[in-house]
């Protein structure tokens, strides 16, 4: 009995020392991080200055955008988003952030989800600088110059075909689909050797084993250990394992196909060129797994972030009647020969609202509108002239708030082209960050440029658009002077939520 006792008494109080000692723990813990940080002296919620957690929570529920947009409306340029974590709104502080290597990808961008490190996974700066040294070249504009009419015909002519056929039916069509299939099957065509039939055979494959691999990218990446059980996300790494299949598939058959036929002349496109991918300095070339993880980047970034820009850029069109008139006025009047596509060049140096109509679209609406985690680096870093960041420490970019950062954009929720328009349209154009900028600014803009300039025009000649009468978005719905937006859904790209209800519209041939 006694020892019965005896030993209840013991276990008790090792359970109240150990539960103490825990308690203590977390509690220390939470001052610390609270109070005796440098970063204390950031604003922001305190339930972020002592986790993570609800920036994961809102990036989780694809919001990541407005959630940071609204946080810096309320705290300033700098905020306080994690207990290791601060987010920057900045344009001038962020371009110096990302100017240099100096602040390196952060480790969430090692998610480990591919077998090798690809320009844009890459923390390490060395790799990165030989791999855009390898492919630079790739996406010169001279290069994509030499692309144009690839990207041309499997584009918007596509489009273009697709949409006249629904106008016979009498059937409305819906932009968001349209531009994501040209989107996918130009990068078919370019990256992988044939197209992925996404607009004419609706096959949507491809682009849901994206989806599922940036949503297994996030998971792994707030939590590390789920990359051990691949048992419990089947259908995620599934995904994985048929895009990596897939890549390295065509990387095989162009190989094969040119050791067959010697015809490497013949393969003027972006496959062939990663394939030949050489280092100018040391003449260093890129392995088999490293040539397909690429060609699969290529996918992962060019198809979203592009068709997303296209749907935006849309929206607002559609949402701004008097914009669509005076653009598509500019178009009809420089471009009056319809026999011949409309091209970059052509577009870019006659259509100069059309510019400033794709520059205010990116500024509310970037495609990629931020988390990008920088490492503080060893010396740390002060923001804004005003807060201490130690090493360790990571800088959130959010460009979706800085570019609707009151002190730099007047009217910042209006839609307003005509702010890029005039001498001042210029500089304003270069406060824009929706590529990034510095270092590690994105490489594909060219192709995206080509792509997002000659989509528009030429649909904005071919068609006129109206919105059919039960949209549930249009400059019918206002709130505080403004149409409502349609929201966005952010997995590190963003997009119109729901865009089959939200993203239908009727066309009408631009002569009828
Ligand atoms: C409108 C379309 C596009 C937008 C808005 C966009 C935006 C961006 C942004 C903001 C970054 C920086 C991300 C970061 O720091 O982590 C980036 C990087 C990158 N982008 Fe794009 N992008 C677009 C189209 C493309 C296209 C068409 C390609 C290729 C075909 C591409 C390939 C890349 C690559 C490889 C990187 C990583 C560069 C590096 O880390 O060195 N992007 N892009």
């Amino acid at each position: 009995m006694l020892s019965t006792i005896y030993s209840f008494i013991l276990s008790s109080t090792l359970l109240l020392l150990v539960s103490t000692l825990v308690s203590l723990l977390v509690v220390g813990t939470i001052f610390k991080r609270a109070y005796f940080t440098p970063l204390s002296k950031i604003p922001g919620p305190f339930l972020n200055s002592i986790s993570n957690l609800p920036l994961y929570y809102h990036t989780a529920r694809g919001q990541y955008h407005k959630y940071t947009t609204s946080l810096h409306a309320k705290y300033g340029d700098t905020v306080r988003v994690g207990h290791d974590q601060v987010s920057l709104a900045n344009g001038s502080e962020l371009r110096r952030v990302l100017a240099t290597h100096s602040f390196r990808k952060g480790e969430a961008y090692n998610t480990g989800v591919l077998p090798v490190q690809t320009m844009f996974s890459t923390t390490d700066p060395e790799v990165n600088k030989t791999r855009r040294r390898q492919m630079g070249n790739t996406y010169s504009m001279a290069h994509m110059r030499t692309l144009e009419d690839a990207i041309l015909e499997h584009g918007v002519i596509s489009l273009i075909g697709c949409w006249d056929a629904e106008i016979k039916k009498g059937a409305d069509v819906n932009y968001f689909y349209g531009f994501n299939g040209i989107a996918f099957d130009v990068i078919g065509m370019l990256g992988y050797g044939k197209s992925f039939d996404m607009l004419r055979e609706n096959d949507i494959t491809v682009a849901n084993n994206i989806q599922k691999m940036i949503t297994l990218s996030g998971v792994v990446t707030i939590f590390p250990v789920f990359k051990r059980f691949t048992w419990l996300f089947k259908d995620l790494f599934a995904a994985r394992n048929s895009l990596i299949a897939m890549s390295q598939a065509a990387v095989a058959r162009r190989k094969q196909d040119i050791s067959n036929t010697n015809a490497q002349a013949a393969h003027a496109d972006i496959l062939q060129k990663i394939i030949d991918a050489k280092d100018p300095k040391t003449g260093q070339t890129l392995s088999h797994s490293q040539q397909s993880a690429e060609v699969m980047l290529m996918l992962g970034a060019g198809t979203e972030t592009t068709a997303n820009t296209l749907s935006w850029t849309m929206m607002y069109i559609l949402h701004h009647p008097p914009v669509q008139h005076r653009l598509c006025q500019d178009i009809r009047r420089a471009f009056p020969d319809k026999t011949n596509p409309i091209r970059y060049d052509e577009a870019k140096a006659q259509l100069p609202y059309l510019t400033a109509v794709l520059h205010e679209s990116m500024r509310l609406n970037s495609a990629a509108p931020g988390y990008f985690p920088r490492s503080v680096p060893a010396e740390g870093t002060t923001l804004c002239g005003q807060y201490r960041v130690p090493p360790g420490a990571h800088i959130c970019i959010s460009f979706a708030a800085s570019h609707r950062n009151p002190t730099v954009w007047a009217n910042p929720d209006g839609f307003d082209p005509e702010r890029f328009m005039g001498a001042d349209g210029e500089a304003r154009s270069s406060e824009l960050l929706a590529f990034s900028a510095g270092v590690r600014a994105c490489i594909g803009r060219n192709f995206a440029l080509i792509e997002l300039y000659t989509v528009l025009a030429n649909l904005l000649r071919k068609y006129n658009f109206e919105l059919p009468e039960d949209a549930p978005y249009g400059p019918h719905r206002i709130k505080d002077g403004i149409p409502v937006e349609i929201p966005g859904l952010a997995y590190t790209t963003c997009g119109p939520i729901n865009p089959l209800v939200n993203c239908r519209v009727r066309i009408t041939h631009a002569e009828d």
